[in-house]
């Protein structure tokens, strides 16, 4: 880059002449100096091509000076109208548009044939990064816009002010200017610097100095980069994206720097749970989520809500969440986990995008659809079988069916899933459970970006320790798996869900081929999901059952036709009508995943409406399942009779309306595992007992994670 300095350095001494022994305003020529410097070396133009966007970042440095007490009053919404608001929108659009503009240019010379690579400058490295084949490397188009910014502006803002203070204390310090000049000639005589030269220990300046200079120089220019981030993610974005859905009439709680809406979330949840609620109408949505409710009265179907600054269209028009799960372009992107879900969860197929998906889901199709299943059953029956044995010792007595619901599915997923009992897998379980905890109480706290690391919670550093503990543990299974296969033991890895995945860890073609850190994830995924959710199904049914007695004898008297005293098989399975439609009720009233999230990855027409990039909505099933507008006004109540001539005809073709399992290409790779789990244990249940609630049980459904009984589900059972 020494050239390009130089070259704009004579530009600028060139000028000078015209100014010899008069005054020349230094601090403006450093301005134009930094600027040129800036553009050469990282942006391969001149400051004349470039001086638009200096320019419109200069006045949005401004605007963003005179505002920048205003954002911490309260009542921040009645900024929103402000001129300096509108002009900070047109200023912030212009500005991407001049930056692609040069993007374009350097893209379309390598289209054309003009060069041969995006070349090796800051711009050229962005491009390149732009296009990287691999995901996890490449970078977004708004991402390239940001990063331009971001170094337009502190590449040149800085450095500024560091040469033009400099002239001033020489032209005050005249000795020392002296001493730098011999200094100089020195070191280059009459030539023009070279990098040997200025890289030289200074003996005027001093290593100390130079220290120092180089130090503050860095710490500024961090600092800058810092706040622009800072400001853009807490201000310009949040503000734009309330403008911009505002003027659409899309409404919600305005925006209040920082922390959202979170606060009155969280007060509006913790009232609503602490009291005990009548179960006669299964009315969990307004207790659940609140806030969804009340805004969704005073706002309307969608409306804008605040996750700190994070902007979430709250989305529960079935006609919206069709489009949306069903988009193909690469629009909605799963919502980025916070870092104790994605401990819990790990960075696998749920979050998982592009090619990185499709070869898990591959995996996980595989290992969980139609003749897979089929050769499961005998499992599930040995699993039911296990439990049910355990309850002879407490017929006629209470029974805790959501902790035996628990143990049930954690047992199921082990054998089918991981060729281990659920004793063996105990550890990975608890442990999970404990980071979905800590996942649970720390939803609602809002960090500011960039603070953890400087300072970890307690729950941070235990989340870590659990973290590394899970992952010792699977990796512990998965060197068991492959030691039988080394010794001997076994002549391959296994035809269950982790045989696959080993499998895929040893393909020999790299495309298949999934990493170490990979299988972990997948395992932890699958531990959890398929066995989390399950459990809520089947205990939140056994629940629903033992209120509507009605339901249960119908039920019963189907298992009967179907199995008489004989364990179920599969034939007999895919045809319990009435089973599927009392599953059903029970995943619209208790769906045990209640929300899901997508971010918008560039800006979206979505219905009538723009929704811009870095915007996350939320599809609320809890919402969806509880709307009167589809159901009716007995919607609070359990009528699996909805059910009898299927979904399509429940929802009046609304399909978008009854999604417990998602919708369209991410919907769930265990849903027909969990469909045949829950039936057989209600078959093998039913064949043995009649059951009602226990007068002990008191309805409190809470979220952790999925929704849960907070009190467990105590049910008497008795022998038929
Ligand atoms: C009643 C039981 C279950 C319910 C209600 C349920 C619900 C869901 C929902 C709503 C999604 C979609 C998430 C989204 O679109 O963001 C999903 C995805 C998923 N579920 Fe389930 N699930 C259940 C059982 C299971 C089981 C038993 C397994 C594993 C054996 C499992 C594994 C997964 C996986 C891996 C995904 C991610 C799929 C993808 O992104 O391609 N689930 N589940």
């Amino acid at each position: 880059m020494v050239p390009a300095m130089i070259a704009s350095v004579e530009t600028m001494l060139e000028r000078w002449r015209q100014h010899e022994e008069k005054q020349i305003e230094v601090y403006k020529e450093s301005k134009l100096l930094t600027a040129e410097v800036i553009f050469q070396t990282a942006f391969g133009s001149s400051y004349l091509e470039g001086e638009k966007i200096f320019d419109m970042l200069m006045k949005m440095g401004m605007i963003m000076a005179r505002n920048r007490f205003k954002i911490r009053l309260p009542g921040i919404g009645k900024f929103l109208k402000s001129r300096d608001d509108n002009e900070s929108d047109k200023l912030e659009q212009a500005i991407r548009e001049s930056i692609i503009g040069v993007i374009d240019k350097r893209e379309e010379k390598v289209m054309r044939g003009e060069e041969n690579n995006y070349g090796s400058d800051f711009l050229g490295s962005l491009i390149k990064t732009n296009h990287d084949i691999d995901e996890k490397n490449r970078i977004s188009v708004d991402n390239m816009v940001d990063e331009c910014k971001t170094f337009y502006l502190a590449g040149q803002e800085t450095t500024n002010g560091l040469l033009a203070w400099r002239l001033l204390l020489l032209a005050v310090h005249t000795d020392w200017q002296e001493k730098a000049r011999m200094e100089v000639f020195e070191l280059f005589g009459q030539q023009k610097p070279n990098a040997e030269g200025s890289s030289l220990p200074s003996l005027v300046l001093g290593t100390g100095a130079m220290i120092i200079t180089f130090l503050s120089t860095g710490l500024c220019i961090f600092l800058l980069v810092v706040l622009v981030r800072f400001l853009h993610k807490v201000w310009w974005t949040p503000i734009r994206i309330q403008h911009i859905m505002a003027s659409q009439g899309i409404k919600g709680p305005a925006y209040r720097f920082l922390h959202g809406n979170t606060k009155e979330i969280i007060r509006m949840r913790d009232e609503s749970i602490s009291t005990p609620m009548d179960f006669s109408s299964h009315h969990i949505f307004a207790r659940l989520l609140p806030d969804i409710h009340a805004w969704k009265q005073l706002y309307g179907r969608n409306y804008l809500s605040w996750y700190g600054p994070q902007a979430q269209l709250v989305v529960t028009d079935p006609e919206l969440i069709k489009e949306i799960m069903n988009n193909k372009d690469g629009v909605y992107l799963k919502g980025r986990l916070d870092q104790f879900a994605k401990k819990l969860l790990g960075d696998g197929i749920v979050l998982a995008e592009g090619e990185k998906w499709s070869k898990l889901r591959k995996i996980a199709n595989h290992a969980f659809y139609a003749e897979s299943l089929k050769g499961m059953v005998p499992a599930m029956i040995a699993s039911v079988e296990t439990m049910l044995e355990r309850w002879t010792q407490h017929e006629e007595k209470e029974i805790e069916v959501n902790k035996e619901s628990k143990l049930l599915t954690a047992e199921v997923i082990s054998r089918t899933a991981f060729g281990s009992s659920y004793l063996e897998g105990e550890k990975i379980f608890d442990m999970l459970m404990k980071m979905g905890l800590i996942t649970a109480r720390n939803r609602f706290k809002i960090r500011l970006p960039g603070s953890g690391m400087f300072w970890k919670s307690c729950d941070v550093l235990e989340s870590d320790k659990i973290e590394q503990a899970i992952r010792e543990s699977i990796l512990g299974m998965i060197n068991k798996r492959e030691e039988k296969m080394v010794t001997g033991e076994e002549n391959n890895y296994g035809s269950d869900f982790l045989g696959s995945l080993i499998k895929a860890n040893h393909d020999i073609d790299e495309k298949n081929r999934i990493s170490v850190d990979e299988m972990v994830d997948e395992c932890k995924t699958f531990y959890f999901a398929g066995q989390e959710t399950t459990n809520g199904l089947l205990a939140w049914s056994l629940f629903l059952l033992a209120i509507h007695t009605d339901w249960q004898e119908k039920a019963r008297k189907e298992v009967f036709e179907l199995f008489g005293q004989q364990n179920p098989n599969a034939e007999g399975i895919a045809r319990l009508k009435i089973m599927s439609m009392i599953l059903n009720e029970t995943l619209r009233l208790y769906p045990p995943v209640i929300n899901l999230l997508r971010r918008v990855e560039r800006e979206v027409r979505l219905g009538k409406l723009i929704v811009p990039a870095n915007t996350h909505v939320m599809l609320s099933i809890l919402a969806l399942h509880h709307d009167p507008e589809l159901w009716g006004k007995d919607v609070d109540l359990f009528k699996p009779e909805r059910f009898a001539d299927g979904v399509a005809k429940a929802t009046n073709n609304n399909i978008a309306g009854f999604i417990p399992f998602g919708f369209g290409p991410r919907i769930c790779v265990g849903l027909n595992f969990a469909a045949n789990e829950a039936k057989i244990a209600l078959s093998m249940i039913l064949q043995r007992y009649r059951f009602t609630l226990s007068p002990d049980y008191v309805h409190s459904p809470i979220q952790i994670v999925t929704i849960r009984p907070k009190n467990g589900i105590p049910i008497v059972f008795n022998k038929l």
